[in-house]
C-alpha cells in the first residue's frame, strides 16, 4: 500500500515529463506577438529573483512596467534588480521580501505593498519548489502545498481589491498562476491536503499545481459574475532548465543534465508564456484559460470539476483564515 502510494505518483509524474519532452523535441517555443508598451502599469512577480520569474520580471520591465520582485532571497533579489534596472530604460524593478512558507510573511508583504498606495495591474504567482523531502511550514502545512498554492491563494485574495480597482474595461488587470503539466498527474484529497497519511513528494508537487488550476477557474467564475475587469489564467511553461530540478535524486540529476541541454527550454523561453499572459493585447479580458505554447489548452478533467473547485476554495479560506466571499 505504502509502496504503491509512492510509486504511482512518481511514475505518473515521469510520464507527464516524457510527454512534454517529446513535444519539445519538435517545438522549441511559440512565437510571441508584438506586445504593447506597459508604462504606468505595476506588476508583482513572486519568485522573480531567478529562473523564469527573473526572465518574466526582466521582460515586463523592458516593456515599461514597474515590477516588484517578491522573494525570499535578498541577495539574489538585489542582483536581479540591479541587472534589470541597468538594462531597462523605461520600466524598473525593485525587490520586496516575502517568504511564501509563512502566512504571516505574506500578510506583511501585502501590508508593505498597500502602504505604498500603488495600483496593481498584474500579479504573477510564479514562485515554487519541487520534490522537497517531507517537511512542514511554520503554520504546519505541507511545504509544496503552502509555497506553491496556499500562500498564492492568500496573496491573491488580499490583493484582489487593488487588482479590481486598477482594472478597466479594455485594460483588465491580470492574475497569472504558474501551473505545470504535472497537474495532469495530480489528485486532491480534501481530507488530507497536507499529505499526512502517506507522503510522496511527487504527489505533493502535482497536487499543488492541480490546486492552482482549480483555483484559477473558480476565481475567474467569481470575477466574471461580479463584472470585474480582472482576469485569471493558468500558464504552463513546458520543461525548463532551472534550479527547480535541484532536488532530483543524484541518478536522476545525472540523467537530466544531457537531456536538459538539448530538450529543456531556457528560462527566457519558459517565461514567455507568463509574459504573453501578462501583456498580450489579444488576451485582454480573456480569463479562465490554461495557456500552453501560446494557446488555450485543455487542462486535466479533474480541474474542471466545479464541486471540487468550490470545495477547495472553501477549505483554503478556512486554512488561511479568510471569510468566504
Ligand atoms: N522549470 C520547469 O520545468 C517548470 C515547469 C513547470 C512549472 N514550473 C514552475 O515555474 C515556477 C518557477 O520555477 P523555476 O523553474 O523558474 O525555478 P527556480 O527555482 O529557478 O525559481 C523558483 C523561484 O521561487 C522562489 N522561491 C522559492 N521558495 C520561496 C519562498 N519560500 N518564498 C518566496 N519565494 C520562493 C525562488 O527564490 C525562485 O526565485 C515554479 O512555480 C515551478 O513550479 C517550472
Amino acid at each position: 500500500m505504502w509502496l504503491l502510494s509512492v510509486l504511482v505518483p512518481l511514475l505518473r509524474l515521469y510520464v507527464c515529463g516524457i510527454r512534454v519532452l517529446l513535444y519539445q523535441m519538435f517545438h522549441r517555443s511559440f512565437e510571441m506577438p508584438v506586445l504593447p508598451k506597459q508604462n504606468e502599469r505595476v506588476a508583482i512577480v513572486t519568485g522573480g529573483t531567478r529562473g523564469m520569474g527573473f526572465e518574466t520580471a526582466r521582460h515586463l520591465a523592458s516593456l515599461g512596467m514597474h515590477v516588484i520582485i517578491a522573494g525570499n532571497e535578498r541577495e539574489e533579489g538585489a542582483a536581479a534588480v540591479r541587472r534589470i534596472n541597468k538594462e531597462s530604460s523605461e520600466g524598473k524593478a525593485e525587490f520586496v521580501f516575502v517568504d511564501l512558507t509563512s502566512l504571516k510573511s505574506v500578510r506583511n508583504f501585502v501590508q508593505m505593498f498597500r502602504d505604498r498606495a500603488l495600483p496593481l495591474h498584474v500579479l504573477i504567482n510564479n514562485a515554487g519548489t519541487m520534490l522537497v523531502p517531507e517537511k512542514r511550514t511554520e503554520d504546519g502545512f505541507e511545504y509544496h502545498f503552502c509555497l506553491n498554492y496556499l500562500s498564492h491563494f492568500l496573496l491573491t485574495n488580499l490583493l484582489l481589491d487593488l487588482l479590481k480597482k486598477s482594472g478597466k474595461n479594455g485594460r483588465s488587470s491580470r492574475i497569472i498562476n504558474m501551473a505545470s503539466a504535472t497537474h495532469y498527474a495530480g489528485e486532491i484529497n480534501l481530507e488530507d491536503l497536507n499529505k499526512r497519511t502517506i507522503y510522496s513528494s511527487h504527489a505533493a508537487y502535482s497536487q499543488s499545481k492541480l490546486a492552482l488550476v482549480l483555483f484559477t477557474y473558480y476565481l475567474q467564475e467569481q470575477l466574471t459574475a461580479g463584472g470585474f475587469a480582472v482576469t485569471v489564467n493558468a500558464v504552463d511553461p513546458g520543461m525548463v532548465d532551472t534550479a527547480l530540478y535541484n532536488n532530483l535524486w543524484t541518478l536522476a540529476q545525472m540523467l537530466k543534465k544531457p537531456v536538459a541541454s538539448v530538450l529543456f527550454r531556457t528560462p527566457a523561453e519558459g517565461a514567455s508564456i507568463s509574459v504573453y499572459a501578462a501583456a498580450a493585447s489579444e488576451l485582454d479580458g480573456v480569463g479562465g484559460c490554461y495557456l500552453y505554447n501560446g494557446q488555450k489548452t485543455q487542462s486535466s478533467d479533474l480541474s474542471y470539476d466545479l464541486e471540487l473547485q468550490a470545495q477547495l476554495w472553501k477549505r483554503s479560506c478556512q486554512l488561511v483564515g479568510l471569510q468566504e466571499a
